[in-house]
């Protein structure tokens, strides 16, 4: 007979067995809870990842579900792209298209950013106005198929083979494409842009602003050794953020949901594992809250950082003797950029072609629209749209294989509303014909 709880009267020895119950129904919960912590825990990633892309790529709260599938991608860096908006520009082909920038001044473009992705997108352009240009990062969609090469032969190394990342070639794991282009006004949603490169239909997936202090080595050497400048960029980057913050108006849900987000991430959320099951049940309310506000920055994140600073290991640097490129003696280009094997051409147009450039009206005529005269959407003048041909032209944009083997074939290209049909000779370009762009022609299997 067992003995009797001198206090209550029970038997001892049927309360050591509930008592067990009970610990096992103790030992249970305790690791549901912990089960149910790691689950939050999990999803609570999945949003970081989520809104991480969502400032990254621009997606709003309502088109993150699509990313919380895939928790991971984003830290190994397989991200879902989202185009911002498309290039309407005054090319329509690859063919004829300048190869950079730089190459044709009035190549014009619009580019109007997705309703689909900020609820305001003219809020996303707010302060950009103040710079003169911006880098443009885009995706080469018409490069017709993924494949790529480690070797490639850039049409002004005229059939020579380089490595890939030595080039600005299109054909690049990722098709990922990076212009610098002059920002010539900002209307509303749209970004007017000129001296591109890319064609009409090029997704675009961010914008960045050209900060010569941060892009240009000449410019950023001065910064390192000029206190003064210094404190000028620092005073200018104060400035944008203090901007970001106070210039909210009613109706910026995008940015104040990040701004929001941003703040409450500060505060942080102690993601130790809990000791008790009554931590548990406060953790497990924590996530919960922290996970339905959509607090979103990981929390180990500045920790990471710190340790990435700190241990940051410089791979031992190829000593290579490069020449610098003019007066800045801190930057080299490859000899070929700056003295291509293949020599610009001399660019003449037909006394017929010239008349037929003329006919065009300006992109902003005062000429009735129903006028007979074809007019141009982006250039300006035929003067303008003359220069650009010129420009495109004494690039050379024919490729290797047209070079070497179609040599004596015409050439067409399209700039704007005109087609431009011309020849090449020995050292020059000839434009034959102008008209105003008309339907595809059969393809040409030396373009
Ligand atoms: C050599 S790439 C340089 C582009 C950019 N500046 C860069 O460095 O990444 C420029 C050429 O890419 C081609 N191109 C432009 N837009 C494209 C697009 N959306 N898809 C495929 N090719 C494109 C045109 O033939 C143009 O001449």
């Amino acid at each position: 007979m067992s003995p009797l709880c001198e206090h209550c009267g029970e038997n001892m020895k049927k309360m050591n067995q509930q008592v067990s119950v009970m610990r096992k129904e103790i030992k249970n919960l305790r690791q549901t809870l912990d089960g149910a912590v790691r689950a939050h825990r999990k999803h609570l990633m999945s949003i970081q990842a989520a809104v991480s892309k969502a400032d990254f790529s621009g997606h709003n709260k309502k088109d993150c579900t699509s990313s919380l599938s895939a928790p991971d991608a984003l830290e190994q860096g397989n991200i879902q792209t989202v185009p911002i908006g498309y290039i309407s520009s005054c090319f329509s082909v690859k063919n004829g298209t300048p190869r950079q920038p730089t190459i044709c001044g009035p190549s014009r473009a619009q580019l109007q950013i997705q309703q689909s992705v900020f609820n305001n997108p003219e809020h996303a352009l707010v302060g950009l106005e103040q710079y003169s240009h911006v880098w443009i990062i885009f995706l080469f969609h018409k490069n017709g198929h993924q494949s790529y090469k480690a070797k490639v032969k850039p049409p002004r190394l005229n059939g020579q083979r380089v490595g890939v990342y030595s080039t600005r070639s299109p054909h690049r794991p990722n098709s990922l494409g990076l212009t610098l282009a002059k920002l010539d006004k900002i209307q509303g949603d749209t970004l007017h842009l000129s001296d591109i490169d890319m064609i009409a239909g090029t997704p675009v997936l961010d914008i960045k602003p050209y900060i010569p202090e941060y892009d240009s080595l000449n410019t950023r050497t001065g910064l390192e050794s000029n206190p003064d400048l210094q404190t000028v960029s620092e005073e200018k980057e104060a400035n944008i953020s203090s901007f970001h913050l106070e210039d909210k108006t009613p109706g910026d849900e995008d940015e104040d949901e990040i701004l929001h987000l941003r703040g409450k991430s500060e505060a942080g959320v102690c993601l130790t594992p809990p000791q008790t099951p009554k931590e548990a049940v406060s953790l497990l309310k924590e996530v919960e809250s922290y996970a339905n506000e959509a607090d979103l920055t990981p929390p180990d994140c500045e920790e990471r950082d710190k340790v990435s600073d700190c241990g940051k290991t410089e791979p031992a640097a190829e000593i290579v003797d490069r020449p610098s490129y003019g007066s800045d003696s801190s930057t080299t280009i490859a000899d070929w950029i700056r003295e291509p094997p293949v020599s610009s051409l001399d660019v003449r147009f037909t006394p017929q072609a010239q008349k037929q450039l003329e006919a065009f009206l300006p992109a902003h005529s005062p000429e009735p629209s129903e006028c007979d005269r074809p007019r141009f959407k982006f250039l300006r003048s035929p003067e303008e749209a003359g220069a650009a041909i010129r420009a495109v032209l004494s690039a050379d944009p024919r490729s290797v294989y047209r070079r070497t083997r179609c040599r004596d074939r015409l050439f067409f290209f399209s700039l704007d509303t005109v087609d431009v049909t011309c020849w090449f000779g020995q050292g020059f370009a000839e434009v034959l014909e102008i008209r105003p762009v008309g339907p595809p022609g059969p393809e040409d299997p030396c373009q």
